[in-house]
């Protein structure tokens, strides 16, 4: 059986009269890159920050590697490392410095903070900086300053509250690449409100919308959350949207000028078989055949809306 590291059990969070988080279930086994996605004010941050330790929820249960946080914060603390939106960083300090000092607010025994702090620095390629002051870093070298003081005691999980906000598109790509190289050897889960990066880093997709969780799945089933019904077609001799529209199981013909057509159907494969078969026997010369997926724009909308 796969080994469960997180497991959040209907938990709710109020803050005076607000719920920001409700009744949200899910289990997060060991492994993988969790791409915890909602928009802003869906709840994502309530709800890292209550796993972390650094918010106690008003009901529900977090369960760290088998410590329930409400039991035992310090021991399930130990199996997690985090970078908060706004990661703490000592601006007077320099990187080995912030570094040595994290690993020791983390409860690591002082014979392994030298090797641990060398190690990190290393992984997150911030070595040649180490004397430098925090302050004088680029953003994107504070952002993996915020990684390493996050893995620096070697968690079992990492969770990382939207760590390529504020970066710029270069930045962004040297972030992920670190990311994914950490989620080599332990859990990863990180909160975003672009689609655009749950495809780029993750496997796995947890959304939330309005406090809830709308959808827990992989990327390629979120993907196919709502079952493609198009098939986009492109002829060099196309026939009028009439004649298409008489092809047995087209079920809407959309014209979209060009020569190309946006084809509904009851039966992707039968439809696309007889349109490639018409195309030969009539000279339609087609060009481009293909099956239309959702775009995850799509499917977002279409949750958001269920969520509601
Ligand atoms: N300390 C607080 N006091 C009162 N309300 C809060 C507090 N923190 C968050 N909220 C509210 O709770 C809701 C969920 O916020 P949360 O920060 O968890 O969302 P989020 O999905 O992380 O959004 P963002 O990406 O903008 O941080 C929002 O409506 C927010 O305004």
């Amino acid at each position: 059986m796969e080994e469960i590291i997180v497991k959040v059990e209907r938990l709710s969070h109020r803050y005076s009269i607000q719920w920001a988080a409700r009744d949200v279930s899910f289990e997060i086994p060991k492994h993988g890159i969790y791409g915890l996605l909602g928009a802003n004010g869906a709840g994502k941050s309530t709800v890292m920050n209550i796993m972390c330790g650094v918010l106690k929820q008003t009901e529900g249960d977090v369960i760290i590697a088998g410590v329930n946080t409400k039991r035992d914060t310090i021991a399930a603390k130990r199996h997690i490392g985090f970078l908060p939106q706004k990661p703490p960083l000592y601006q007077d300090l320099t990187v080995e410095e912030y570094l040595t000092h994290a690993a020791d607010l983390r409860w690591m025994a002082p014979r392994e903070i030298k090797k641990a702090v060398e190690e990190v620095m290393e992984r997150c390629a911030i070595t040649h900086f180490r004397k430098r002051l925090l302050k004088n870093l680029s953003g994107g070298y504070q952002q993996r300053v915020g990684i390493a003081q996050a893995i620096v005691h070697k968690p079992d999980l990492v969770v990382f509250d939207e760590p390529t906000n504020g970066l710029d598109p270069n930045q962004i790509v040297e972030i992920r690449r670190l990311i994914k190289s950490i989620a080599e050897e332990r859990t990863v889960i990180l909160s975003t409100h672009i689609l655009s990066e749950v495809q780029a880093t993750c496997d796995h997709i947890l959304m939330m919308d309005h406090g809830k969780l709308v959808f827990s799945g992989t990327v390629d089933e979120f993907d196919n959350y709502i079952v493609p019904n198009t098939i986009y077609v492109h002829f060099a001799n196309a026939p009028t949207a009439e004649v298409l529209g008489q092809v047995e199981g087209v079920t809407g013909v959309e014209d979209l000028g060009g020569q190309q057509f946006r084809v509904r159907f009851t039966d992707a494969q039968e439809v696309i078989e007889r349109l490639v078969d018409l195309s030969t026997e009539q000279h339609w010369r087609m060009q481009e055949i293909r099956q239309e997926k959702n775009s995850l724009d799509t499917i977002f909308a279409k949750l958001t809306e269920k969520g509601n």
